[in-house]
Order: structure tokens, then C-alpha cells, then sequence
């Protein structure tokens, strides 16, 4: 478990704002912090990782404290067993794959290299250099150098939000494999709400520094459901106009439902369908 307490003035674009974050994260759990440009949202993932020092406070992985502002304990990068992953991939341009991945663990632990790079689908690009790679396959490359050193914590800022629809979908379904696999616990930073819905199992609503709301992503982003007799989530695959309303197609679970709309949405958008007015039948199939 993460123990998160901290408090930091920071400078904003509208002037100073202390960044007060009180949370944990369960061993296991993948959890995003949610929020708007200059939220603190990357600060509070610097912070556990040691790369910055709040003003005051207090964060533990599993009782081992690396931050006790009241002790003076602050532990740094190198002695946090935290793996990062940036949007922008840093990796050694110099390098191939392997050298890249290879670059973070000690000599013993190089077995583990040619694991992860099975596991990130990387292994037959091994001795490529990262100019020759897609922006998904350079950003599984630094993936799997987060995760070679076997971290407790897996931190995540915006890794995909670089990269288009397609692959960035593919690299979540990933994201959450590996996370399970490794068995990690996982902090993301994302202002893309179809990725938190597909990836977190709790969420931060931050504002501002503050924590406004905690929860599941349903009870964080759906305000009020739809009091009616059924209704089930999903993501728009494709809008069109239709006269005066539009026709999105939205598939739930695998299942594609068209539903008219005077609603404007967008292609991968999480929405909520449901209906107020009439009994769902069921047939036996
Ligand atoms: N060490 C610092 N001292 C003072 N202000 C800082 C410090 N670090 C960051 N800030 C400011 O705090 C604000 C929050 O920064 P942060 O990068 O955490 O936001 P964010 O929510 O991750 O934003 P984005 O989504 O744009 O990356 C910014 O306005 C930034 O300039």
C-alpha cells in the first residue's frame, strides 16, 4: 500500500496554490490521478518518486517511509523502487532496444531483460535503434525499462497522449496486462476519461491541489445515472449525422448498439446508454 500525504506551494498561471494531496493507493490497485492542465497532477507523481520535495509530509509503500518531512527522512530516486514512465519516451537515442532496456538493471538481473521484452512484444525489435521505431514501440520500450528492475510502484505520466487512437487502445490493453502480470501497483496521470474508465480502478478528481472527489470512475465522472430500468457503459466507435439528430454506434462489451441522439459526441468518448420508458425483454439464446 501507498501512503500519500502531501503539501506544496506551488506557482500556477493564476498565481500561487498550495498542492494538498491525502491519499492511498491499495497494493495491486490502479489508480489515476484525473484533472485539468496545472492541476499538480505531475508534481504528485515527482513527489513519490522522489524527484521533487514537498514543503511537508509523509509517503510509505508498504512501511517502508521514503518521505517523513517531521523526521527529515526523504529518500532519494535510486532508493524508491519506483519505476516512470514520461510521455515523451527519453530514451537513448544511441541505443538499441535491448541496450535501452538492458541500461537499468545491474549485470545479474539481465536475464529479466529478454523476459520484459517478450512480454512488451518488443523482443524480435531487439537490436533496433529508437529512430526506427513507431511512437507505440518507442514507448513500449520505455515501458519495459520501467519495469525491468521489478518496481513496487509503477508511475505513469500521459504515456500515451502522443500517440493516435488506434494504437493508443492497443498500448492500454497492454498497460493493464502488464500491470497484472507483474502484479503492480500503478499511479497514471491522464485527462483522457475513456482511458481512465478502461484502466483505473479508482480515481482522483484533481482541482486545483485539491482532491474533489475519490472513487470508481462511475462515481467519480457520471454525475447522476439514469434512474431507469437498465443501462450499461461503453465507448463511441463512430458518429453520424442524420437530419436533425445523430446516430452514434457504441460498443458495449464487444456489442454495437446505434443510438439516435441530439447529443453531439465524439469517437471514443465513454458514454452511458440507457432507457427510462420501456421493459427490456430477455429471450434465452
Ligand atoms: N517546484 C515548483 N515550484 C513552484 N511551482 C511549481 C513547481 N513545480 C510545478 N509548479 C507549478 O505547479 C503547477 C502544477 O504543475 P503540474 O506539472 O504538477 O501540473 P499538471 O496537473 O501535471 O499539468 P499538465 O497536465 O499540464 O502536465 C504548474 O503551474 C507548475 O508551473
Amino acid at each position: 500500500m501507498i501512503i500519500v500525504k502531501v503539501k506544496k506551494q506551488l506557482i500556477g498561471y493564476k498565481g500561487k496554490f498550495t498542492l494538498e494531496a491525502d491519499f492511498i493507493v491499495e497494493k495491486g490497485e490502479f489508480l489515476t490521478i484525473f484533472g485539468k492542465s496545472g492541476s499538480g497532477k505531475t508534481t504528485i507523481l515527482r513527489m513519490i518518486a522522489g524527484l521533487e520535495k514537498p514543503d511537508e509530509g509523509y509517503i510509505e509503500f508498504d512501511g517502508k517511509v521514503y518521505l517523513d518531512s517531521s523526521k527529515k527522512i526523504n529518500l532519494p530516486p535510486q532508493k524508491r523502487n519506483v519505476g516512470f514512465v514520461f510521455q515523451n519516451y527519453a530514451l537513448f537515442p544511441n541505443m538499441t532496444v535491448y541496450e535501452n532496456v538492458a541500461y537499468a538493471v545491474d549485470k545479474k538481473q539481465l536475464d529479466r531483460v529478454d523476459e520484459v521484452l517478450k512480454t512488451v512484444e518488443l523482443y524480435s525489435l531487439k537490436d533496433r535503434y529508437p529512430s526506427s521505431l513507431s511512437g507505440g514501440q518507442q514507448q513500449r520500450v520505455a515501458l519495459a525499462r520501467a519495469i525491468v528492475k521489478n518496481p513496487d510502484i509503477l508511475l505513469l505520466d500521459e504515456p500515451l497522449s502522443a500517440l493516435d487512437y488506434s494504437i493508443r487502445s492497443k498500448l492500454q490493453d497492454e498497460l493493464k496486462k502488464i500491470h497484472k502480470i507483474f502484479n503492480l501497483t500503478t499511479v497514471l496521470v491522464s485527462h483522457d476519461k475513456p482511458e481512465v474508465f478502461k484502466l483505473s480502478d479508482r480515481v482522483i478528481y484533481l482541482e486545483d491541489g485539491k482532491i474533489k472527489k475519490i472513487g470508481t470512475p462511475r462515481e467519480v465522472f457520471i454525475e447522476k445515472s439514469i434512474s431507469g430500468k437498465f443501462s450499461f457503459y461503453g465507448t463511441v466507435l463512430d458518429v453520424r449525422k442524420a437530419d436533425l439528430v445523430y446516430v452514434i454506434t457504441v460498443d458495449i462489451d464487444g456489442n454495437l448498439v446505434e443510438v439516435a441522439t441530439t447529443q453531439e459526441f465524439k469517437v471514443g468518448e465513454e458514454v452511458l446508454v440507457g432507457t427510462k420508458a420501456f421493459n427490456p425483454v430477455v429471450i434465452k439464446v
